[in-house]
């Protein structure tokens, strides 16, 4: 039996498409303590990406705050489907527009280059203009809320001008910002887990990570846990190049270092995987558990919450098998790929291969994305490729 983790805010309806999403909120004040976690007193950040990492953390936490408020008073209407069928919301588009536009303004002297899930198409046709109207307002509320930006108000035209900026090619050369404005849109709709990624490239490799996770527990969360003792949620996750990742609670509090879990025994490891069985595949990805020999039923979660959380070791490993001919986009791993490496993980593809994020907007891999620490790695791909050649087989 597996494991799906807890509601954190109320269910909210889905039988008809509509919009919105995401946000963190990234108030001061609260305290509280997390034992589980060595505490540190400051984070020690790559001097030369701290710019963009505080940049990074201010857009995410102001994206998380617009959809923890749209999930809160979640509407039919503000859910649209997009042409691939897959679901997106006011949030998503409205989260996209203000990273943009707080990077941007955060880092006036920087070339500005996104590569960004969302486009304005929908919202630039007649029947998109109430959406518009709705996103344009919940970006100006706010960005008014945070108060760092003055009397900026967003008129409609700024607003797709801010998503279109995330049409982006990326590539080998130069630096990219890469922005998923809420991954796990359906967990969002569910009142689940979601994530803003947002990742930085410099040539084609990725050197900064920021992971807002607005209903993720702050204590650790595993196949064992009672959700209901699980406490308060919203975390942030941040990494820079060499210089680890980092932890802290939305509300700003508790920074803490984070490392990937020491586990080294699969019979004493936990497992992540998609909470939609139609993003991976979950009876392959239960034979792999079992050829490695783990004994506890799989933790299913949306979104990158699945890397911020092993990257403070709950659970130690996460498979994702999509089906036949999906093809993963950059926005869907960049972030949560560094936030686990700077935590002392590796993220590869089937064939042990480290993921490329320098070819674009899509990332060519082999069969499917595992992750776990380094001691474990050896027999988790062992049981990968026996598992990978027995499917194979069983359909000869
Ligand atoms: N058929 C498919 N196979 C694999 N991944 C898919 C998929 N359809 C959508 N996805 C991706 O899975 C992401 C969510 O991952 P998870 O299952 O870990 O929550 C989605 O991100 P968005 O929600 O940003 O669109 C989407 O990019
Ligand atoms: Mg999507
Ligand atoms: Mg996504
Ligand atoms: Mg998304």
């Amino acid at each position: 039996m597996a494991i799906n983790l807890f509601k954190t805010v109320p269910k909210v309806q889905t039988s008809i498409t509509s919009k919105h999403s995401t946000s963190l909120f990234f108030t001061t004040g609260s305290s509280f303590s997390l034992p589980s976690y060595p505490p540190v007193a400051l984070a020690v950040c790559s001097m030369s990406y701290e710019k963009e990492l505080a940049a990074a953390k201010k857009a995410a936490s102001l994206a998380s705050r617009l959809c923890q408020k749209v999930q809160k008073a979640l509407l039919q209407s503000d859910v649209q489907s997009k042409s691939d069928r897959s679901p997106v919301t006011v949030a998503d588009y409205g989260s996209q527009a203000l990273v943009s536009f707080v990077l941007e303004r955060e880092l006036p002297s920087e070339p500005f280059s996104l590569v960004a899930e969302e486009d304005s198409g929908d919202l630039r046709k007649e029947s998109g203009q109430e959406t518009l109207h709705r996103i344009t307002q919940l970006v100006n509320e706010t960005l008014s809320s945070e108060g760092s930006y003055g009397a900026s108000t967003l008129t409609a035209e700024d607003v797709l001008g801010a998503i279109d900026n995330g049409k982006s090619e990326g590539g080998p050369t130069g630096r990219h910002w890469v922005l998923d404005p809420i991954d796990g849109t359906k967990g969002f709709l569910r009142g689940d887990q979601y994530a803003t990624a947002l990742a930085l490239l410099d040539d084609g490799k990725v050197v900064l990570g920021v992971l807002a996770c607005p209903n993720l527990p702050l204590q650790p969360i595993s196949s064992n846990n009672q959700p209901s003792l699980l406490g308060d949620v919203g975390c942030l996750f941040f990494s820079t190049v060499g210089a680890g990742t980092y932890m802290q609670s939305l509300t700003g509090s508790a920074l803490t270092k984070v490392s990937v879990s020491a586990i080294e025994n699969p019979e004493e490891a936990s497992f992540f995987e998609s909470y939609e069985a139609a993003h991976s595949m979950h009876d392959l990805t239960s034979s792999i558990a079992q050829k490695l020999g783990v004994k506890a039923p799989p933790v299913r979660i949306d979104s990158q919450a699945k890397y911020g959380a092993l990257s403070r070791g709950d659970g130690a490993i996460y498979l994702r098998f999509p089906h036949k001919g999906y093809r993963e986009k950059i926005w869907d791993h960049a972030a949560g790929c560094i936030v686990v490496t700077e935590a002392g993980g590796v993220v590869t593809d089937a064939a042990g291969n480290a993921l490329d994020f320098s070819r674009g907007r899509y990332l060519d891999l082999y069969e499917g994305i595992i992750v776990t620490n380094q001691r474990l790695m050896p027999s988790l791909l062992k049981a990968v490729q026996e598992a990978l050649q027995q499917t194979a087989s069983s359909t000869l």
